[in-house]
């Protein structure tokens, strides 16, 4: 592989446009390749491919990954950054190794933490649609599941289900996932008939994040999953990760388990006033905004003012049907366009303990040119770069500088990827939506509280910030601040530390 960072031979003459503004090819790769009128920019740019480390865990994560390798259904809950997430993608290889070929499904109940963790969304797998078919009984349900050839196919094979991000499925969904369980499995008979069908299952998420979204008129009084009857029989163990890794500042981390909570103090309070800004502090900051209209409007109007030729990267997308719109649900866009001065954010992890983790901001200070039609990455660059072979290199918030090339995001039934999404590992982040941003750790973010609406959400938005300093407030509004009553209890039921 060969990249060429100061001199660069346009055999062609010819030009590109973009929003009507027309320039000749030889201008346009020079400003590709130098942001400061030409002279070439010579830098320390690390290696390409994500460093592999070896991640410690710790004994409440061992204990859980000692329970899942034992075959035991498992219920991980804990507060924001306590890796959940980097834990279940261990789980699942753990699973794998346990479990016959096609026979480990993983799931979450969003598209965003579906495609993060290679997998597929409940309903997809379970051939259950949203909304669950309103006034639809169980029985009604199992029938509509076992005419779907493709769902009955994945609930006869299942020997271990996988569903990330709990608090976003309801308490009905959750029972009829055991109903159709136990029923496919016990072949019909009421004497083979055992919970979730004996398959082993491993939920993780946390109630205090972002709740499930009911219908109108789909709530009879209760909301969560653990407000299922089944809830308590499903689990071997529940358990609570406790050691929070995303904050190290034991103030911080007092202040939002009291967010958390729902019940700040007058101490907190005042610390998050002294978070408070007129207005957005710094253009680097990332703004965190409930709506997504927000989000692209923000984006749109950085992108515009900085006046730099853009570079378009189409995803390149395998897979039919739903499958493939699944990944449209997914972080990773299908048309992805980057200049240079561009804020962008990491969407998966490059390197945990170099601090390049999804969420890791940065600038792009140029792009560059990649040319050896032989070397692999190289074929995966050409087909989803517009123009050309060209990658971009981020400037990180860290002082780290890095080329960044395209990543694989895999759509699962089982073992099998029905889809894939080959695409650069970022998205621009001047804003970004509170729901997309659950699962992130950010170095600093802007919010105006006063936007948020339901409970949860203001504790989803601060909960992605390392430290106070890179919190920055707006409307702050301390009714805001809540956590659903029942989700209070649940959790001061079973586990004592709140
Ligand atoms: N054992 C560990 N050693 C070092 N770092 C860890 C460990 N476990 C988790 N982390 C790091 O902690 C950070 C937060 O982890 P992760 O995103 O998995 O948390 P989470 O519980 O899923 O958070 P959220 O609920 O906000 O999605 C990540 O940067 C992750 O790499």
């Amino acid at each position: 592989m060969v990249f060429f960072h100061s001199t660069i031979a346009p055999f062609r003459c010819y030009s590109i446009c973009r929003s009507s503004r027309w320039i000749p090819y030889s201008t346009y790769i020079k400003n590709l390749l130098n942001n400061d009128n030409g002279k070439t920019k010579k830098s320390k740019i690390e290696s390409l491919s994500p460093k592999r480390t070896r991640i410690k865990w710790t004994d409440e994560q061992k204990v859980i990954l000692d329970a899942v390798s034992d075959g035991q259904s498992v219920f991980i809950t804990g507060s924001a950054g306590t890796g959940k997430t980097l834990l279940m993608n261990n789980v699942v290889k753990r699973l794998k190794k346990i479990h016959p070929k096609g026979t480990v499904f993983v799931t979450a109940s969003t598209g965003t933490a579906a495609c993060g963790l290679n997998g597929q969304t409940v309903h997809s797998f379970a051939g259950v649609g949203i909304g669950l078919g309103n006034d639809e009984s169980r029985e009604m349900l199992l029938e509509r599941v076992m005419a779907n050839a493709r769902a009955c196919y994945r609930w006869s094979r299942v020997e271990s289900l996988v569903i990330d991000e709990i608090s976003m499925i309801s308490h009905e969904l959750f029972e009829c996932l055991e109903y159709i369980a136990r029923k496919v499995k016990s072949g019909g008979s009421l004497s083979e008939e055992k919970i979730w069908g004996g398959i082993q299952l491993v939920v993780s998420g946390d109630f205090f994040q972002l709740p499930p979204i009911m219908n109108k008129g789909e709530n009879d009084g209760k909301v969560f999953a653990f407000e299922a009857n089944c809830w308590n029989q499903s689990f071997d163990l529940h358990i609570e990760l406790t050691k929070i890794f995303r904050q190290a500042d034991p103030q911080l981390i007092k202040v939002l388990q009291e967010i958390r909570k729902g019940a700040v103090d007058s101490e907190s309070m005042e610390i998050l006033e002294k978070r408070s800004f007129q207005s957005v502090p710094d253009p680097s900051v990332v703004q965190l905004f409930p709506h997504t209209e927000d989000v692209k409007r923000v984006n749109k109007i950085k992108m515009d003012s900085l006046e730099s030729n853009i570079i378009a990267y189409n995803a390149s997308d395998t897979g039919k049907g739903h499958w493939k719109r699944l990944l449209d649900k997914g972080i990773a866009l299908e048309r992805l366009e980057l200049c240079v001065g561009a804020r962008v954010m990491l969407i998966k992890n490059l390197n945990i303990f170099g601090k390049l983790v999804n969420g890791a901001t940065g600038t792009i200070t140029r792009f560059n040119f990649y040319l050896d039609p032989m070397d692999k990455n190289d074929m995966d660059i050409r087909s989803i770069c517009e123009y050309g072979n060209y990658l971009p290199v981020v400037k990180f918030d860290s002082g780290t500088e890095m080329v960044i090339t395209p990543e694989t995001w895999q759509v699962m039934d089982g073992d099998k990827v029905v889809a894939q999404r080959k695409q650069i590992r970022l998205m621009l982040a001047w804003a970004m939506s509170i729901h997309k941003c659950q699962g992130m750790t950010l170095d600093s973010l802007h919010t105006d509280l006063k936007r948020a609406f339901g409970p949860a959400m203001v504790y989803v938005a601060l909960s992605r910030v390392k430290s106070f300093s890179g919190l920055y407030l707006s409307g702050f509004d301390p009714a805001k601040i809540k956590a659903h009553p029942k989700v209070v209890q649940f959790y001061k039921t079973h586990f004592l530390k709140v």
